[in-house]
């Protein structure tokens, strides 16, 4: 692809990700971002927010000027909408996302909001781009209803080459002659984007399916495929939705599916950080998931001293402390810790121990190999 000379991968620079507020986006954290298609009232968007807390997402989002097919439909609430998607993200303690349509929508919410979207309708507004390169804040550039990838890379390009380098880029599904769903989710696009750029790739599937049914497949899927991130609508009342309700999870629905991505995250060495879904937080319930985690560390650990008795068997005695290798582990796990804004006094505390345990597991099991060896020396000559 030609021209990708900001967005396209060096080999210096095969990644990128993006900081904001405390949240990485394109780091090792899958990120969730959650909300209605439209912010219709103050109440609907604090009981998402709500949601999007519960299921360990980290950015809300929320319509407040909609690009809409027909001039008849929904057109945002504009001004007042960016207030309830404020404050409801506030409430929470979430970071907040809205798109922009133009100049004075960039204007109004440059200063309020923590990440701007450029919509698919938008995608190739050049001079929105232009404007939008000016601003010191990351850009969701959803892929065009009809755009190419190099088109969507070149989109992005514009972006940077006016000055800003945060750039966000999501597959949100292109159209094709498929009519059972709203369009064609194509997730090749995540791998394909990510071969040619550093750029950071999130999903949006609720945009490509355009019915409910098909998201949680549609968001593990994403999430095998490569992406950082999923941007899924969600609503409190989905059959009460002033626009795109049929697309939209239910709170339950949102909570249940964030559960499960957990799985599918660490399958592809990623990780998704929730707390679990939970009628209520009673002590019971919240002990009953610390005993089932705590179960599932000490299992971790078993299968990690396993491997390390495995390595140990390779190793020559007198080179068994490998300080080097132990350095290199304890600095990914403590950015890591970093990135999931667990302390990481806890891991410089917890790995010396686990690594001294499987230094003397491994002496163990040489010398016991070793006396192995020597015994059949001994025993026929004893005999
Ligand atoms: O990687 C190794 O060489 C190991 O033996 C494993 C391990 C570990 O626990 O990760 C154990 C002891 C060494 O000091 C370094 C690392």
């Amino acid at each position: 692809m030609k021209d990708l000379k900001l967005a396209g991968l060096t080999s210096e620079k095969k990644t990128s990700s993006i900081e904001v507020n405390g949240v990485t986006i394109g780091g090792k954290e899958i990120i969730l971002m959650g909300g209605p298609c439209a912010v219709e009232s103050s109440a609907q968007m604090s009981q998402s927010a709500e949601t999007v807390k519960k299921a360990g997402g980290k950015i809300l989002r929320g319509g407040v000027f909609k690009p809409r097919t027909s001039p008849y439909s929904f057109q945002g609430l504009g001004r007042e909408g960016l207030n309830y998607l404020v404050q409801a993200a506030k409430e929470q303690d979430l970071l907040c996302v809205t798109e922009v349509i133009d100049a004075q929508s960039l204007d109004l919410v440059v200063n309020n909001v923590d990440i701007i979207q450029i919509g698919a309708r938008n995608m190739q507004n050049f001079e929105l781009l232009k404007l939008a390169g000016k601003i010191d804040k990351p850009i969701i550039l959803k892929r065009g209803l009809s755009a190419t990838i190099e088109e969507w890379l070149l989109a992005a390009e514009y972006i940077l080459a006016a000055g800003n380098p945060q750039v966000i880029l999501c597959e949100r599904g292109i159209r094709t002659f498929e009519p059972s769903t709203r369009n064609t989710l194509d997730l090749s696009a995540v791998g394909v984007a990510k071969e040619v750029s550093h750029l950071p790739v999130i999903v949006d599937p609720s945009h490509a399916a355009g019915r409910r049914d098909l998201i949680s497949s549609l968001s593990k899927a994403a999430l095998a495929a490569g992406a950082d991130g999923l941007l899924i609508e969600m609503h409190p009342n989905p059959a009460e939705a002033v626009s795109d309700g049929p697309q939209s999870l239910t709170p339950e629905q949102f909570v249940q599916l964030a559960g499960e991505l957990g799985v599918v995250a660490n399958s592809v060495d990623r990780v998704y950080v929730c707390a679990g879904q939970r009628d209520s937080d009673t002590l019971e319930s919240l002990r009953a998931e610390i005993n089932n985690l705590d179960q599932n560390i000490i299992g971790q650990l078993a299968t990690r001293m396993q491997l390390v008795r495995k390595i140990g068997e390779q190793k020559r005695l007198d080179r068994v402390k490998d300080s080097n290798r132990e350095k290199e582990i304890m600095q990914r796990l403590v950015d890591l810790a970093e990135e999931l804004q667990l302390p990481s006094e806890l891991v410089k505390r917890i790995y010396p121990l686990i690594f001294e345990f499987g230094v003397q597991s491994q002496i163990k099991t040489r010398v016991a190999q070793d006396r192995d060896i020597e015994q059949p020396f001994f025993s026929a000559g004893s005999k």
